[in-house]
């Protein structure tokens, strides 16, 4: 199980490395939306690219040995997905969701879609959305017991979605031997833009090394 590691982090260790890691991602994010938009000349625009290569020097001073992340669990039972592209919590190019799990089984997140995310004009792309609504339905999965790798995922774009603040919402359906289906939506003041039916599979892997145990058992804080 490659890419799976258990850490033994302290409670304050924890929250220390929480923040750093929402930090960097934030002043990232938002460098890549000023990228986005900026007008500047070449001559700005050099001066721009020499700071972005020494901040990048710094953060390559130290880092994994790895070329991902990974999913990495914690003796607390918390389990770390920073690297994840749509809740990775030092992932810059994750909005990132933060998502929220009610008693009565729904997930759900509320998050800012800026100029990074655009498809259409002034509209989040189609295939940003696959992804928040892939990982919102695994994520629901995940939660109420049933987790999958995403075999089979069907959307259905009613309307386009504005740049700006979007909800996620997603629930486990039902669940068929090692398949998990599960079904959620897009919506934005305008209403429900895009809708979602996910299946997902406890993977032969999983199955055959009890690595599905401590999944379902660990919470994840992205
Ligand atoms: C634990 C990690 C948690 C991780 C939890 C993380 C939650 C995060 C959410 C983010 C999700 C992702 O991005 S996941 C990344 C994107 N997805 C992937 O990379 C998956 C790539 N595909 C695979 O790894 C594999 O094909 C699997 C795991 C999907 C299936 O392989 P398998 O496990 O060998 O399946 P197999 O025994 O043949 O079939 C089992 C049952 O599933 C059905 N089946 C097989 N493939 C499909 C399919 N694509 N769509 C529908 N149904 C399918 C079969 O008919 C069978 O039904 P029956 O006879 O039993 O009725």
């Amino acid at each position: 199980m490659s890419g799976y590691f258990t850490e033994d982090i302290g409670a304050q260790e924890l929250q220390e490395r929480t923040a750093v890691a929402t930090d960097i991602a934030e002043a990232v994010r938002t460098l890549i939306a000023d990228t986005v938009l900026t007008e500047v000349d070449a001559s700005a625009a050099a001066t721009a690219i020499e700071h972005i290569e020494a901040a990048a020097e710094i953060l390559r001073s130290r880092q994994l040995p790895d070329d991902s992340f990974g999913v990495r669990f914690n003796t607390d039972g918390t389990k770390r997905t920073w690297g994840n592209a749509v809740i990775g919590t030092r992932n810059p190019i994750a909005p990132p969701l933060d998502v929220v799990f009610d008693d009565d089984g729904l997930a759900w997140a509320e998050f800012e879609m800026g100029p990074a995310y655009e498809g259409p004009a002034g509209l989040v792309h189609g295939g940003i959305l696959a992804a928040i609504l892939d990982q919102i339905l695994g994520s629901a999965a995940e939660h109420a017991g049933a987790p999958g790798m995403t075999g089979t995922l069907t959307i259905r774009y009613r309307q386009g979605t504005k740049l700006g603040k979007v909800r996620a919402e997603a629930r486990l359906d039902r669940v068929e031997g090692v398949k998990s289906i599960a079904v959620g939506r897009i919506s934005t003041a305008e209403g429900t833009t895009a809708e979602a039916e996910g299946i997902f599979i406890l993977p032969r892997w999983a199955r055959e090394s009890g690595a599905a145990d401590k999944i379902r058992k660990a919470l994840s804080d992205g």
